[in-house]
């Protein structure tokens, strides 16, 4: 898809749905302690795809470029009693690992077997009952095996501690999850090392659940902002959000002079771009805790040819495609020359964009929309559009919206 050279236009209103992480946590929820009546559930492909599995019958459940069905659903069809499943994927999610999380749950007596690769899908479950209520996972390589196994871990008869081993990566999602937990009348216990989660209390539910907006996708939005100089409103943010990519607000404040206005009454926020900000000479950025938002301020910053240095990467190397190669390469299109390592990326020299710029989008829908607002500085084309559809199916409508071509 071409996108035209564009400016953004003041004050476009723009609508996003539920993010996709609360929503999917609240599928699984559902589904175990009793359903629950969603308002703005996220429309992402990953979100239908959970939907569907979790009302399907079928042996086998394939749930696509799905990183969080993948991993919610191994320990949901593990305590399913009597249920045999055969959890697949796509050719990508074959290669993203899920070793800890079997690990930890065959210790608890869960029977999992690998049907190709051993520690990667698909993987034959046989629900059983899980008598165990104590394991140590590893949680350096994705809190989603910890929010995996915390999800179940309120039906289990006497609870699930988990000893975390190694550093904590993408922690604001551990959290999250104790959170909604707490809302629906689940206990737990999280210091140091050991999350703790006591048994469901009966009757405890929730009926209703308002779904705050995705707050990865608001991102593009505020790239958008800080490269076009122009305000946009947001639909339906909460200043207080359990989504740890809210942190997007400071960065952008902080780094390029994005000011974010809430209106409680709306639910909605502004974006609006300071004046004669002036940029830093150097965004020195860990985004451990924020993964899904490097790729946005990498273009961001090599729009707007600002240094940086990101560290805390190293999950980006099992996500939709391996985001550090992937960025380094595309960014060298719009002229950002880079140099990653496992963990990293920095900025080396800005130099001309190429001639006729065409992103390669890896499967990797944050690639498309991560470089889409580099069309305010020059026209590019984006190869593969579709890829959006995992997280945020209107995306292109959206940036439409936003932009005017000149
Ligand atoms: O729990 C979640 O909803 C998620 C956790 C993060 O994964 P990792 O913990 O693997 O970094 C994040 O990247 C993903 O998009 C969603
Ligand atoms: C990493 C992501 O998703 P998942 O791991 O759930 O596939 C994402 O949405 O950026």
């Amino acid at each position: 898809m071409i996108l035209k050279k564009s400016e953004l236009i003041d004050g476009k209103n723009i609508q996003i749905t539920g993010s996709k992480s609360i929503s999917n946590r609240l599928l699984i929820l559902g589904k175990l302690f009793g359903n629950i009546d969603m308002l703005n559930l996220s429309n992402s492909q990953d979100t239908t795809l959970l939907k569907k599995a979790l009302e399907s019958d079928s042996e086998t459940i394939d749930i696509h470029h799905a990183g969080t069905a993948m991993r919610f659903l191994t320990s949901y069809y593990s305590i399913f009693e009597g249920r045999k499943t055969i959890l697949t994927g796509s050719d990508r999610m074959k290669n993203r690992p899920i070793k800890p999380l079997v690990d930890a749950l065959q210790s608890l007596g869960a029977d999992i077997t690998y049907l190709e690769k051993e520690g990667y899908p698909p993987l034959q479950i046989i629900g059983k009952k899980i008598e165990k209520d104590s394991v140590k996972i590893s949680a350096n390589v994705s809190s989603q095996f910890l929010t995996s196994l915390i999800l179940i871990g309120g039906k289990l008869e006497n609870g699930l501690t988990l000893e975390l081993e190694g550093e904590i990566t993408s922690r604001p999602y551990l959290e999250m999850t104790l959170k909604i937990l707490n809302e629906i009348g689940i206990k737990s216990h999280f210091a140091e090392n050991t999350i703790e989660i006591l048994p469901h209390p009966e009757n405890a539910r929730i009926e209703h659940y308002e779904v705050e907006s995705d707050w990865s996708s608001a991102s593009y939005f505020y790239s958008l902002a800080a490269i076009g100089r122009k305000s946009i409103n947001l639909r339906s943010y909460h200043t207080l959000s359990l989504q740890g990519d809210s942190v997007i607000k400071e960065i952008y404040w902080k780094y390029f002079g994005i000011n974010t206005v809430s209106d409680y009454a709306e639910n909605s926020i502004s974006l609006l771009p300071e004046p004669a900000f002036e940029y830093p000479e150097l965004i020195y950025l860990d985004m451990n805790d924020c993964p899904d938002i490097a790729q946005t301020l990498c273009v961001t910053a090599t729009a707007l040819k600002i240094p940086f240095v990101i560290t805390g990467l190293h999950t980006l190397k099992v996500k939709e495609t391996d985001r550090l190669v992937a960025l380094q390469n595309e960014l060298l299109k719009i002229g950002g020359k880079t140099h990653i390592t496992v963990e990293k990326i920095e900025s080396c020299e800005f130099i001309e964009p190429e001639e006729n710029i065409s992103i390669a989008t890896y499967n990797d829908h944050r690639m498309a929309m991560a470089f889409a607002p580099f069309a305010l500085v020059k026209e590019l084309n984006i190869e593969n559009e579709d890829v959006v559809e995992k997280s945020y199916p209107e995306f292109w409508e959206d940036f439409e919206e936003v932009t005017k071509s000149n």
